[in-house]
């Protein structure tokens, strides 16, 4: 429950030693006795790979994904080295454990499992309470005073707990986001977790069960007026603009006009990013564009139903609209009118006689000769879609009947299915379902990972596709901190998407996957990232001159290899831990590489 700040070790002379703290029993004799440390461990000296070893022996002790959750919390607060290694060396098992979906369950229990952490050396993060936002300068001086000197933070993840996941309104304890989001930073795309800042806006919340908890840390208030709200956080963001002015801002997990409206008023003021509405639209197009690949019939007959139209509903459907007129040359209306959205009232047309709000206006039917569907299974009769995408947090809102249609409504084609909606309990229904449901022939991506499924006639292993925005938004952060772009227009987050749908190699085309393996997950970061520098170059907006000649020098395999050189990295060897811990940062992470020599922590 940290951001990976170094944890709290002192040496004699009271600063906290790095060293020690993430060295443990692979400190040699010599550094022991230097650190008078000599008997305070035990005295085999072990490598960092036995110590993985033993992390990971204990992690599989534990029962639940909630109590590996807490192990890895812990780990990661006394060991940020060995933490790294084994979340790096173990992605696809850890990456549900400490992100979707047991992060939606640490953070409905956060209150619950918080683990003491002792400021200022153990700090996890920004909680900024309603009634201190007239003191924010303060805070971010006393954050400043928590860090290492020259390690300022270049990319914080911020929400207000308002949305979390599918899971409503948690308030305070939305704070796991922020710290998950940041820890698949590190892992997926090699950002310096010493540069990491989560941030909760504690402004209350309005789920009464909170309120009540004896336990719960954060304010006990309901949530504040609209207009308070934004005068609130808009004296934060503003407050953190000017202290580190260089620093990347991801909104995450907003309720839904929140969001609209933060990222509407900051995304040129600022160097930020809403991971719901842009994150998932560029993850998704790049699955959807594979899927289009796949399925059989030209994209301009895609007819694609949406169930659910909150931020990430109306993000993805706006970033496929983009799709259809830049890549198929379709014009900006035709686009629009191949999409229908579904929300909890039914089809959302301009005559059904409530007054939309304002991100549904856009993809309202004008169509519909009256005709107003107000179940799901209404509007698969009508529309008839060949692609049906989930973000509505409708547990099983997909049912059976719903898929066995879809099967037969698009025979000529492979249907499309995407239920996207974290966590697991919310998801719209699941690849076994999707897969029985329609012979095998679905093109299915899920927001939460869902296992393999083997087909019972042939014993052919399918693997489902993972449409989270986790495959692109450290990307997208990398990129931005390195090339420095004014703002990001969503023609980058567009590029983003498409090198994502070319970042899938033989194998998995062959084996007709929509996105590539989570354990290629570093690599392809680069790629995208570099697609990322390449549009802010194009755009004319980025503003670090070592990228901007980079990508002028049109050499693509060189931009990708200098973007993986500036990836962190745990250390390997104790040598290594050792070399690279006396230096400050530079610009704008120690360039360190597989190849090249010390990590930083
Ligand atoms: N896969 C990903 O990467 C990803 C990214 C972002 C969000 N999500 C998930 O998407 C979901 C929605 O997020 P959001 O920010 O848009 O939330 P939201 O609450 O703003 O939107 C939910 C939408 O679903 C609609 N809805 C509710 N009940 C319905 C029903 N019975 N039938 C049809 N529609 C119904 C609501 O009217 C609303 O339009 C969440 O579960 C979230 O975890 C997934
Ligand atoms: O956090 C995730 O797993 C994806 C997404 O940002 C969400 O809100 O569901
Ligand atoms: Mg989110």
């Amino acid at each position: 429950m940290d951001s990976g700040t170094s944890s709290a070790r002192r040496s004699r002379s009271g600063s906290p030693d790095p060293i020690a703290s993430n060295a443990g029993t692979a400190l040699p004799y010599a550094t022991r006795s230097a650190l008078h440390l000599k008997g305070l461990v035990p005295s085999g000296v072990e490598d960092f790979s036995v110590q993985e070893q033993r992390a990971l022996e204990q992690l599989n002790m534990k029962s639940t994904n909630l109590e590996k959750y807490i192990f890895l919390s812990w780990l990661r607060t006394t060991n940020i080295n060995l933490f790294y290694r084994l979340v790096l060396h173990n992605l696809k098992a850890i990456a549900p454990v400490i992100y979707t979906p047991t992060v939606g369950q640490a953070c409905q229990e956060y209150s619950h499992i918080y683990p003491f952490l002792a400021p200022p050396n153990n700090v996890d993060g920004l909680y900024i309470p309603l009634p201190e936002v007239e003191n924010i300068d303060e805070i971010i001086g006393n954050y400043r005073e928590s860090i290492k000197e020259g390690d300022e933070p270049e990319i914080t993840v911020i929400t207000d707990g308002s949305r979390i996941l599918g899971l409503g309104d948690l308030g305070m304890n939305g704070m796991g986001i922020p710290v998950g989001k940041l820890q698949l930073y590190v892992a997926a795309a090699g950002l310096n977790p010493d540069r990491c800042l989560p941030i909760v806006l504690d402004f209350g919340t309005d789920t009464d069960k909170y309120l009540e908890d004896p336990l719960y840390l954060g304010i006990r208030q309901h949530r504040p007026s609209d207009e308070a709200f934004y005068a609130a956080a808009n004296s934060v963001i503003g407050a953190l603009h000017r202290a580190f002015p260089n620093m990347f801002i991801q909104f995450e997990d907003f309720s839904t006009e929140h969001a609209f409206g933060l990222l509407e008023h900051w995304r040129h003021r600022a160097l930020c990013f809403n991971d719901d509405i842009q994150g998932t639209g560029c993850v998704i197009l790049g699955g959807f564009i594979s899927a289009v690949e796949q399925a059989g019939i030209p994209p301009r007959d895609q007819r694609i139903l949406f169930v659910g139209a909150g931020s990430a509903g109306v993000g993805v459907a706006k970033q496929l609209v983009d799709y259809f007129v830049v890549a198929h040359g379709i014009l900006e209306n035709e686009a629009r009118a191949m999409f229908w959205m579904v929300d909890s009232r039914g089809m959302i047309t301009t005559d059904r006689g409530d007054r939309l709000a304002q991100h549904k206006v856009y993809f309202a039917r004008e169509d519909n000769a009256s005709t107003q569907c107000t179940t799901i299974e209404e509007a698969v009769e009508y529309v008839r879609p060949t692609a049906l995408i989930g973000l509505s947090t409708i547990y099983k809102a997909f049912s059976e009947k719903i898929l066995v249609r879809m099967n037969e409504i698009n025979q000529k084609a492979r249907p499309i299915v995407f239920p996207l909606s974290n966590p697991e309990t919310k998801a719209e229904c699941s690849f076994e379902e999707a897969m029985r449901c329609t012979n095998n022939r679905v093109l299915f991506a899920s927001g939460t990972a869902f296992p393999e499924y083997t087909a019972p006639e042939t014993g052919r292993v399918y693997v489902p596709g993972q449409g989270n925005n986790m495959y692109v938004f450290p990307a997208i952060g990398l990129g931005a901190v390195l090339c420095k772009p004014t703002c990001i227009t969503d023609t980058m987050i567009y590029a983003v998407s498409k090198a994502l749908a070319a970042s899938l190699n033989a194998q998995e085309r062959a084996d007709g996957e929509l996105y590539p393996r989570i354990e290629r997950i570093r690599e392809v970061s680069a790629e995208l990232a570099a697609a990322f520098i390449q549009q802010a170059v194009r755009e004319d907006l980025a503003n670090d001159q070592m990228w901007v000649d980079l990508v002028k020098a049109s050499d693509t395999d060189k931009l990708v290899s200098e973007v993986r050189r500036f990836m962190w990295l745990p250390a390997e060897t104790f040598e290594q831990l050792r070399q690279c811990c006396p230096h400050t940062h530079h610009h704008p992470v120690m360039p360190h590489s597989h190849a090249e020599g010390p990590s930083k922590l």
